[in-house]
């Protein structure tokens, strides 16, 4: 089964979600991509790639990674897994259990670290969800340090009673900071185990928002995937900080008796048509074989991973990807440079007057004036903070500056890539990754 609706459907009142918004930056609506729109189990995934401009991305990356009070969690074998660490807002002190983990809340944060947490819960919250009131921000957040790309998670849900999951919508907010990875959701069978054909593969790059809605955590599991050891310098660190919504308090926390709203009871109407059931697949409709990637050797979980046969060669997505985007990576090229001869013509026409030619050079600190030696980016940037930007390119701004975010993201990640699609003897692991108490 890939991923059909259910025949024993779930309660179909219209969801309430977080991820209805609608999101704004600087007063421009950002769209998600649908991840997963499944109305019969009431799942709900969507993806905002650079929700955070790389500036702010790149400074919350810096003081979490310094300023976070991470406790490393490790295998059985004494492997640092990755570093994780809990957080809690809002008057609610409960600790946090997984697998076999208890993460207890740190006693006395920081007050940096505090006021990072504060600041970035604000900055995403108001973005993401401009119309819910800072008192329906979450209370919680789990945040998760990979040193590189052999540190993961395995599958899991987060279906543990403090958030209520198992029984009621449950809402979990996953923003991504540093290095590229990928992050996949499959429907769970009876034994928690992850059902192969289902799997939805998404890359999750600096900046990127992914929610999880609806009763995802009683019906899916996610899992972040693990490169193997040879090449696990090429994954540059990357944070991860998932909030959510404690709703069973425990015993002890000033939080237990009282009754905080129903996030459900608060959120506006999705605003969005209940559409098709829709899950990101990136095959369409194309056979699928869980094995390893004969050209990658990715080792995926259980060995493998879906791949898809292209001229007698079993790829996974990202190898199929590559081999399929030689010319679609020269019209973005191309695209890139056309936005930039435009740009560069606007500075110039609008330095003729004179105070935004003052305005021009005090951008300009570092001496380089000519408009032609700035990246698209910059000179974007300038055209915004003197509110120039033409009408015709307000749209164009939010993709170039999207598109061009990634690829100062992809900069980093090409050199991983190159190095991840090195054809190599790393065979994929035989044995099972990890179990879900090993998460
Ligand atoms: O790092 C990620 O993207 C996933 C983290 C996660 O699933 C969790 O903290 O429960
Ligand atoms: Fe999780």
């Amino acid at each position: 089964m890939a991923w059909e609706p259910c025949s024993d459907a779930e309660d179909a009142d219209t969801p309430k979600l977080v991820s209805a918004g609608p999101a704004t930056r600087d007063g421009v609506q950002l769209d998600p991509e649908v991840v997963i729109w499944d109305e019969s189990r009431r799942c709900f995934a969507f993806h905002w790639a650079g929700l955070l401009e790389p500036q702010s991305a790149k400074r919350f990356f810096q003081d979490l990674q310094t300023g976070a009070p991470w406790d490393q969690l490790k295998g059985k074998k004494g492997q640092v897994m990755r570093s994780t660490c809990w957080y809690v807002r809002g008057g609610c002190s409960c600790d946090y259990t997984y697998g076999d983990a208890r993460v207890s809340v740190t006693q006395k944060p920081s007050c940096s670290f505090r006021r990072t947490m504060e600041e970035l819960t604000a900055l995403v919250f108001s973005t993401l969800t401009p119309k819910l009131g800072p008192e329906h921000w979450p209370n919680s957040a789990n945040l998760n340090y990979y040193a590189d790309g052999t540190q993961s998670v395995g599958w899991h849900s987060d279906d543990e009673s403090l958030f209520g999951g198992k029984g009621q919508d449950c809402s979990i907010v996953s923003l991504s900071l540093g290095g590229r990875r990928e992050f996949w959701m499959a429907l769970k069978d009876s034994s928690m185990e992850p059902i192969q054909e289902s799997v939805v593969e998404v890359d999750l790059r600096d900046g990127d928002i992914i929610s999880m809605e609806g009763l995802m955590q009683k019906h899916t599991v996610h899992f972040l995937t693990r490169e193997p050891p040879q090449r696990a310098e090429f994954w540059p660190p990357r944070i991860n900080i998932t909030w959510r919504w404690v709703l069973n308090h425990r015993r002890g926390c000033a939080l237990r008796c009282e009754a905080a709203p129903l996030l459900s009871e608060v959120l506006p109407a999705t605003g969005r048509e209940p559409s098709k059931h829709q899950i990101k697949l990136w095959r369409e409709g194309r056979a699928v074989e869980w094995r390893s990637c004969m050209e990658c050797r990715h080792n995926g979980w259980q060995g493998g991973r879906n791949c898809i046969e292209e001229g007698g060669r079993w790829l996974c997505r990202r190898c199929a990807d590559s081999a399929q985007s030689g010319e679609e990576e020269r019209s973005t090229e191309r695209a890139a440079r056309l936005l930039q001869r435009r740009l560069v013509e606007k500075v110039k026409l609008l330095q003729r007057r004179r105070s935004l030619k003052k305005a021009w050079e005090s951008f300009c600190e570092a001496g380089l004036r000519d408009p032609a030696r700035h990246t698209p980016a910059s000179l974007l940037s300038w055209l915004e903070t003197v509110g120039e930007v033409p009408d015709d390119l307000q749209v164009l701004l939010q993709k170039a500056k999207a598109q061009l975010a990634d690829a100062t993201r992809e900069d980093n990640v090409k050199v991983c890539a190159t190095a991840a699609h090195r054809p190599g003897d790393f065979g994929g692991e035989k044995k099972r990754g990890q179990s879900l108490a090993g998460r």
